[in-house]
């Protein structure tokens, strides 16, 4: 086989009983949001999941919209909220493009974004998303063995894959028999054969595939898959997938997507949680000047991006 982006251990299918409960909390809009209003066109929250109770605003998430090279972004007061609505939105842009194209094509990172997904293997999703359809990719991998406990694949599986009936041949892990270049490469000949056979749609543009949707996290200094603040990697501009032997952030030896493949998705959800993160984000979507541009300040796809951002990765803005 000329690519091994290989089909894997065959999912177990757990169908957890316990249905989504969606809780409206409240979601404060006082001065540190309207302190950063200037960087954007406009601020509201949701009509249609709001709540007005004993004289307060009562939401399950405030939306601020900005320019269009920043995004959207979605705040929610917890990480629980969050997990729910991305889950939403996760179903609804799977069902409504697997109807489409009769494929969707889904890339996921590692990270505590793996953990977030937890509410799209509960009801209403597990019996609505026609799972069929799903192709799963990773925006960056560890080279280590599946089984290992540094793996994305692992994570993914444990967390998710394993819940979910994903034919086990749509979802994309690396050859970890190989080495970090090896590997990239055979990645990267998995999604130019997937482009031939028309399950991964291409950008007219830039010629480089076109995800349906990626979904992100963003570690504490700002890096998107493995693309580090400063790394030369940043700047890669033809591969479509490459390799790092020197990750800062542990295990060093990885492969991860580039930004002109990353930058050609029709939709990208950066996920961010916790006070870790509210300095990066606050560069990301205000008009701070920086002179060493972070990696997450360059995700600027062909479609939509939109952030989910909890309480504590919002506490900066
Ligand atoms: O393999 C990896 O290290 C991840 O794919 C990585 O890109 C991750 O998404 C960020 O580091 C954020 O991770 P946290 O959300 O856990 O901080």
């Amino acid at each position: 086989m000329a690519s091994t982006c290989r089909p894997l251990s065959p999912h177990l299918r757990a169908l957890p009983d316990n249905s989504v409960v969606r809780s409206f909390l409240c979601i404060p809009l006082t001065s540190r949001f309207f302190a950063v209003k200037p960087a954007f066109t406009s601020l509201r929250v949701n009509s249609s999941s709001s709540r007005f109770r004993f004289g307060r605003i009562r939401a399950s998430m405030a939306e601020i919209v900005t320019p269009k090279s920043k995004g959207k972004v979605k705040l929610f007061d917890t990480e629980e909220d969050l997990a729910v609505s991305l889950a939403e939105y996760a179903a609804d842009l799977a069902n409504k493009i697997s109807k489409e194209r009769g494929s969707f094509t889904v890339v996921i990172s590692g990270g505590s974004l793996v953990k977030s997904l937890r509410k799209l293997v509960e009801q209403p999703y597990i019996d609505s998303v026609d799972w069929s359809k799903w192709h799963v990719f990773w925006v960056d991998e560890r080279v280590v063995p599946k089984d290992h406990p540094d793996s994305n694949y692992l994570l993914a599986y444990n967390e998710f894959l394993s819940k979910v009936p994903i034919p086990a041949g749509n979802v994309y892990a690396i050859n970890d028999a190989l080495s970090a270049e090896g590997a990239a490469d055979d990645y990267e000949t998995c999604l130019k054969h997937l482009v031939k056979t028309k399950i991964l749609d291409q950008s007219q543009s830039s010629g480089f595939p076109k995800f349906d949707l990626m979904l992100m996290g963003m570690g504490p200094d700002g890096h998107i898959a493995s693309l580090f603040p400063g790394h030369p990697l940043v700047q890669e501009n033809k591969k479509w997938v490459a390799s790092i032997k020197d990750s800062p952030k542990p295990p060093p030896e990885r492969i991860s997507f580039t930004l002109p493949i990353i930058n050609s998705s029709a939709n990208i959800a950066l996920v961010a949680t916790g006070a870790s993160k509210a300095t990066p984000v606050y560069i990301a979507l205000s008009d701070v000047s920086n002179s060493d541009v972070l990696p997450v300040q360059l995700v600027a796809p062909e479609g939509e991006l939109t952030w989910f951002l909890d309480n504590g990765a919002a506490s900066k803005l």
